[in-house]
């Protein structure tokens, strides 16, 4: 069953405005800054907010149209959802927190606790199933919480930044046995998250959402490689300027320019990732890569066994170099430094259309 969600909702003076699909066996992930519309987005879907117009589809049935006069309330709409703060029941054993949702769509007691005690085993947490939520650790409990969803035989699963409270070490573990649950589950799951990495371990898909309105949708190849907005540039980690490409030079919205062999006429966006920059202390030869500029180096931080380098001056650019190159150079802020980098690593694109 394919959800779709076509429409508009108003929440005091800020407003989403989105269509958005996620197909069977699509993971959709819906990243965006804060304020963007996520919550909304899936409090729309699960019923916690009608739209001001438009319409919410499962498959082929309508739960939300104002105009057709449907609004189907959250227990009715088959959708099981998975919050950053499990909310599991603090009085209920594990097995009947999980047998809850059968329990509350008209399933008998036995047969809610069985089916209750078949997602534990399936999630392996059989052992779980007499502890309190209290007597749980926080990855255990997510995990919990997630057997509750799929216990209720749901149509649509929503995450609702389902990691987000876990430590880091937790969170790479349930991670990749959310990975295993999620490509099992036969329906559309939506997955908010504010963390990329996520979104692209997880997903089949990403929608940017940006001030209420998806600005960016693809697969996670798509997203990485050609970023379209700002905050997406900064959120896989890649250089974006906006210019007007002629005979393979790219004139930058603000000067400058980059030699970009393959980029088609017209608007367009350049990336370029912080690692195919090259930092030199003084101008280098013409014998070295076809696009050089002066900059100013504003910062530097840690990044993994690399230093990440913000650099400002015509062309901003944040460039990944070695500890190493850091000592050689003397990078520090206020350092005026060359940068350079090949016409073949500057990816050049049609800017979309605003
Ligand atoms: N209860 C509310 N009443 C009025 N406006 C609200 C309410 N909740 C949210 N909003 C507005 O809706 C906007 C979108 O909020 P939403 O929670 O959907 O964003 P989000 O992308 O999930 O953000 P975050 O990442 O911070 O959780 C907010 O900027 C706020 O202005």
């Amino acid at each position: 069953m394919t959800l779709r969600v076509d429409g508009h909702v108003r929440r005091g003076g800020f407003e989403l405005r989105v269509d958005v699909a996620a197909d069977p066996g699509e993971v959709v992930a819906v990243l965006g800054p804060n304020g963007a519309g996520k919550s909304t987005l899936l409090r729309v879907v699960a019923g916690l907010q009608p739209l001001d117009g438009g319409t919410v589809r499962v498959g082929s049935t309508v739960v939300d149209d104002i105009a057709g006069g449907v609004y189907l309330p959250p227990q009715r709409r088959r959708i099981g959802v998975v919050f950053q703060d499990h909310r599991l029941f603090a009085h209920l054993r594990v097995v009947d927190n999980v047998a809850f949702g059968p329990r509350s769509r008209g399933v008998g007691r036995s047969a809610a606790r069985s089916t209750a005690t078949d997602w534990l085993a399936r999630l392996s947490l059989d052992e779980l199933g007499r502890r309190y939520p209290r007597q749980l650790s926080g990855g255990q409990a997510q995990r919990v919480a997630l057997a509750r969803a799929l216990a209720c035989d749901p149509a649509v699963l929503l995450l609702d930044e389902p990691l987000a409270a876990l430590d880091v070490q937790t969170r790479a573990e349930v991670q990749g046995e959310l990975r295993e649950h999620l490509g099992a589950f036969a329906g559309p799951t939506l997955l908010v998250t504010h963390d990329p990495i996520e979104a692209l371990l997880l997903a089949t898909r990403i929608v940017v959402l940006e001030r209420g309105g998806v600005v960016q949708q693809g697969t996670p190849a798509e997203i990485t490689g050609r970023p379209l907005t700002p905050y997406v540039a900064r959120l896989v980690g890649m250089n974006l300027y906006e210019g007007t490409a002629s005979a393979g030079v790219v004139a930058i919205t603000g000067g400058g320019s980059l030699v970009a062999p393959a980029a088609p006429d017209g608007a367009v966006l350049a990336a370029l990732r912080p690692s195919a920059i090259t930092v030199h202390g003084a101008a280098p030869g013409p014998a070295s890569a076809r696009n050089r500029w002066r900059a100013t180096v504003a910062a530097l931080a840690p990044l993994g066994d690399r230093v990440r380098v913000t650099t400002v001056g015509e062309l901003a650019a944040t460039v990944d170099v070695t500890a190493a190159a850091v000592a050689e150079l003397g990078l520090a802020p206020g350092r005026e430094v060359w940068l350079s980098a090949k016409a073949t690593d500057v990816s050049a694109y049609p800017a979309p259309s605003r």
